[in-house]
């Protein structure tokens, strides 16, 4: 088995590809020609273009994020978790909040699909809290009565005992993250946002610089980079924010 090097060759950052249609998809990437980014395919996206578009984005030799945040009985997501390494991605993910036997169901499906293809195992991670969700909004809504940090953790560790490769969270747990589970635990951070940048839905947010000084590997980065008048110049000055910071840490 071999576990994927992902990120070694790349910047840590993923442009969240949150568009109607293959056609929008692959014209936003072409922008971004000659930056080693990943691209991150959502449920917006995955829904309307399916495996065909990643396999196209695949072939034109970009890291992939499939983010369909699985979670369902352990059986669906192992076939889930198959279909997915099938497809080539790079990276997809499940919610933790599904157990550990949904967890442990898929990596056995990623590595079953991977086993004796030649191609690597993808890195399959967990979705701790949305960073969308604010902690007053878990506490009175979701019913969870306990510190937000706390529950990230939690369902951290909880991924990592199930073999997991790492969590999403927000940039402002990523430090908390790798001083439970390791420095080698891959933490993917959305609810990056540059300074001035508009907010939006996000409740968790930190600027990119911020983020990887706070030990985030990847910055996932959708409406700040796309819906800029010119999202290679947006994406250039993030870059440029960041330096050479790179995910080659892990
Ligand atoms: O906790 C999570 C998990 C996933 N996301 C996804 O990241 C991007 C963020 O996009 P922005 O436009 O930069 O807000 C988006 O695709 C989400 O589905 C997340 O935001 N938070």
């Amino acid at each position: 088995m071999r576990i994927s090097a992902a990120g070694r060759d790349t910047h840590p950052i993923m442009v969240a590809l949150d568009v109607p249609g293959a056609d929008e998809a692959l014209a936003l990437a072409a922008r971004f020609e000659g930056i080693p980014v990943w691209m991150k395919v959502g449920m917006e996206l995955y829904y309307a273009a399916g495996p065909d578009l990643v396999r196209r984005l695949k072939a034109q030799g970009h890291r992939i994020f499939l983010d369909l945040k699985f979670h369902d009985i352990p059986n669906t997501v192992r076939g889930a978790a198959r279909s997915a390494t099938r497809l080539g991605v790079d990276m997809f993910n499940v919610h933790a909040a599904g157990g550990s036997a949904m967890m442990r169901a898929a990596l056995e499906g990623a590595l079953e699909a991977s086993a004796g293809s030649g191609d690597e195992t993808p890195l399959v991670i967990a979705v701790t809290q949305l960073t969308s969700t604010s902690e007053e909004t878990m506490r009175r809504e979701i019913g969870i009565d306990a510190p937000l940090a706390d529950v990230v953790l939690k369902y951290a560790r909880l991924a990592k005992d199930a073999g997991l490769h790492g969590v999403v969270s927000s940039a402002q747990e990523a430090a908390a993250v790798k001083a439970a589970c390791g420095a080698g635990f891959v933490t993917v951070t959305p609810g990056i946002r540059p300074l001035g940048a508009d907010v939006a839905d996000q409740a968790r947010v930190m600027t990119p610089a911020d983020a990887l000084a706070n030990g985030a590997d990847y910055l996932v980065i959708g409406r700040p980079i796309t819906a800029a008048n010119d999202p290679r110049e947006a994406l250039e000055r993030i870059v440029r924010e960041i330096g050479n910071g790179n995910a080659a840490q892990q």
